[in-house]
């Protein structure tokens, strides 16, 4: 009887053929040579389970008249721990349990995913499977490392094992209640003069890729996918980021390396001054790049010094999270005007604090009733806010420069809580003609800051023009510690008021926005981890996508449905074409991720691949599956660098 033939691939895939009868398989000549050879479990464990079970080696009588080699009760413990699983050997199937490997026989090698029924598995009535021998009864005459090979097995091959089983988990053997070989071990396997293989150095413990990476410890829940509110946020960026102009703008095609301006604030109606100028914002992409970049136009505007940019190469050079980050600044007649523009990192989906918090909001219903939404911003984003404006102008001071600009309309939130000062730079320029002391400018950045604190607070734009009343809102409001540091910045300018004096004064809450930074880094990091996971699949389905069913290797013998590629099909209606017990199609997104995960890792789980006509059926290994697509796609990859 076949119980094994070797298929026509080059890799090691078990094909499964109709079984024969017991009289053919007393004919084997090979199998008659192998009852001549000495059971490997003897050399092995010293002994062989299956001595009277049907093993069909020779078992040499012990001189005590004993089972062969077989340990006494008060003698140390023999090196039986190596599972057929631990030397990468097949199960043994007990001869009288297996008459036949037949697919229900093999039902026990395979894939435990017990939601699918291949649909050969459905029409005929599976047999029960035989239970799987006890692991440390694993026999190897069939199969050496090779298991097509059954005569090549040989003493010699022991040394590959042990390589194998350096992959393995240490603890493996610790866990069966076995234990390596100890010295006294080593005298009596001297003695009882048969090889144990030397003890295995585990240098690594192998990955288990095939498992969905773990989220860090108990902190954030575990999904395949995306958090739904960053994925929105995210699609939302990348949705805005790719809008196009509206008809009619005329605006220029192309502006000094930038194409495709796109306005960010409405052109014409009732338009705010930027200064003494009109300003407009654009989005525009760079020519070099294919990024997006902010561009702020400031209308009719006559460079009389080229002196003015030298502001803008110092703060091109400033690179801080809270600051949008100043590209380049040029002059224009674009428009048909005498135009500045200032380039700025472009952050989608960005709005102002005005925008976000000042700005009246439609009204909302709720229980049936108009409600005004509440615009109140809490203490706690207050203090982010604070911190994050604090260490930008921290940065700016030190630089030796002045940030000129703080106000509701130029902070940008560019995420959750996440705050940017915008249009840095361009009042310098503006400005160049009257220059003034940095330290005086650095003094009004102050007081601006405290300002911003007040209509933020009070949730209107002309807070401070009543004083009082805005510090008796802000002290309703918010603690004693906001209106403190709200009162410091807009007091007057002293030697001692600096910036420096305010981190003095909210120290303890820079801890606590430290804290809340790291924790979303590893929320990230977590999100991070699964969209890898998801990367690494969709890499693997292309390969699927660039070899199955090629109409161009149609007749190609290699391509044909007898190598590698038949593997590779059979594979996918495994992973995609299950049908249940009715034959209708499964439609289990869990079950392909776990077979791509098992593939992308090459685990030496079996699964059971069945032809569409039912006639045949092949056993292999994910490892096996793996290195058919491997070569499979670097064939193809070669036949494309050829061409
Ligand atoms: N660097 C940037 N990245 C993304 N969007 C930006 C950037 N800078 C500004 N914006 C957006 O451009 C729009 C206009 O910005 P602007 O600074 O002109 O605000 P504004 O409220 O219109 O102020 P003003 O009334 O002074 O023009 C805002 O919606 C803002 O979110």
């Amino acid at each position: 009887m076949a119980y094994f033939a070797r298929p026509q691939s080059r890799n090691a895939a078990v094909k499964i053929v109709t079984p024969t009868t017991q009289e053919d398989k007393a004919k084997s000549p090979s199998k008659k040579d192998l009852t001549q050879r000495q059971c490997r479990n003897i050399l092995i464990y010293g002994s062989c389970k299956f001595q009277d079970k049907g093993c069909i080696y020779y078992h040499p009588p012990s001189p005590d008249g004993q089972s062969p080699l077989t340990p006494q009760p008060d003698s140390p413990p023999l090196q039986a721990s190596l599972t057929a699983q631990a030397v990468n050997a097949p199960i043994f199937v007990p001869k009288a349990a297996s008459t036949s490997l037949t697919g229900a026989s093999l039902s026990s090698t395979t894939s435990t995913a017990p939601v699918f029924v291949p649909r050969s598995v459905v029409s005929p009535a599976p047999t029960p499977a035989p239970p799987p021998a006890p692991p440390p009864a694993a026999v190897y005459e069939e199969y050496d490392h090779d298991p097509y090979d059954p005569h090549a097995y040989s003493s010699d091959a022991v040394e590959p094992l042990t390589e194998q089983m350096q992959d393995l988990d240490p603890n493996y053997y610790q866990d069966q209640g076995t234990h390596y070989p100890s010295e006294y071990d080593q005298q009596f396997e001297s003695t009882a003069g048969f090889y144990l293989p030397p003890q295995p150095t585990f240098t690594r413990q192998p990955l288990n890729y095939h498992l969905y990476t773990q989220p860090l410890p108990d902190t954030f829940s575990h999904t395949y996918f995306l958090n739904d509110d960053l994925r929105e946020e995210l699609q939302k960026r990348s949705e805005i980021i790719r809008t196009a102009p509206g008809p009619g703008l005329n605006l220029p095609d192309e502006l000094q390396g930038y194409h495709t301006l796109v306005p960010l604030e409405a052109i014409g109606g009732d338009r705010r001054k930027f200064g003494n100028w009109y300003s407009t914002v654009y989005r525009a992409t760079s020519d070099t790049t294919g990024v997006a970049h902010t561009l702020r136009r400031i209308e009719n505007y006559r460079l009389m010094h080229q002196a003015a940019f030298t502001a803008i190469e110092t703060w091109s050079r400033i690179r801080q999270p809270n600051i949008v980050s100043v590209r380049e600044a040029f002059t224009t007649r674009a428009f048909n005007d005498n135009s500045l523009v200032v380039a700025y990192d472009y952050h989608s989906n960005a709005q102002t604090l005005y925008e976000a918090h000042l700005k009246l909001k439609a009204p909302t219903f709720h229980n049936g009733r108009v409600q005004a939404q509440s615009t109140a911003i809490p203490e706690r984003t207050m203090w982010t806010y604070i911190v994050q404006i604090a260490n930008a102008v921290k940065v700016v001071h030190d630089a030796g420069l002045a940030v000129r600009m703080i106000d509701a309309t130029k902070v940008l939130l560019t995420g959750k809580n996440r705050i940017r000062i915008s249009s840095c730079g361009i009042v310098d320029v503006l400005m160049y003609d009257s220059r003034q002391d940095i330290a005086v400018l650095q003094q009004e950045d102050l007081v601006m800051f405290g300002r911003l604190i007040f209509v933020l607070c009070c949730n209107n734009l002309a807070a401070m023009n009543s004083g009082p009343k805005a510090l008796e809102t802000l002290g309703r409001q918010y603690s004693g510690d906001m209106k403190n540091v709200a009162l410091f910045l807009i007091s007057k300018p002293g030697p001692h008021k600096n910036i420096g004096q305010l981190f003095d004064m909210i120290g303890s809450r820079l801890l606590t926005e430290m804290d809340e930074s790291l924790n979303t880094v590893d929320r990230l990091e977590s999100e991070l981890m699964s969209e890898l996971e998801n990367a690494r699949l969709v890499r693997l389905l292309c390969k699927f996508g660039f070899i199955n069913e090629r109409p161009e290797f149609a007749r190609e013998p290699r391509w044909s449905e007898t190598g590698d590629r038949y593997i590779i099909k059979l594979f996918r209606d495994f992973v995609f074409h299950q049908v249940d017990e009715a034959g209708n199609p499964v439609v289990n997104l869990s079950h392909v991720l776990t077979c791509l995960s098992k593939l992308d890792a090459g685990i030496d789980e079996r699964i059971m691949l069945v032809s569409r006509d039912e006639q045949n059926c092949l056993v292999v290994s994910y490892k096996e599956v793996k290195s058919c697509i491997e070569s499979a796609f670097s064939d193809l990859a070669r036949a494309s660098s050829m061409r």
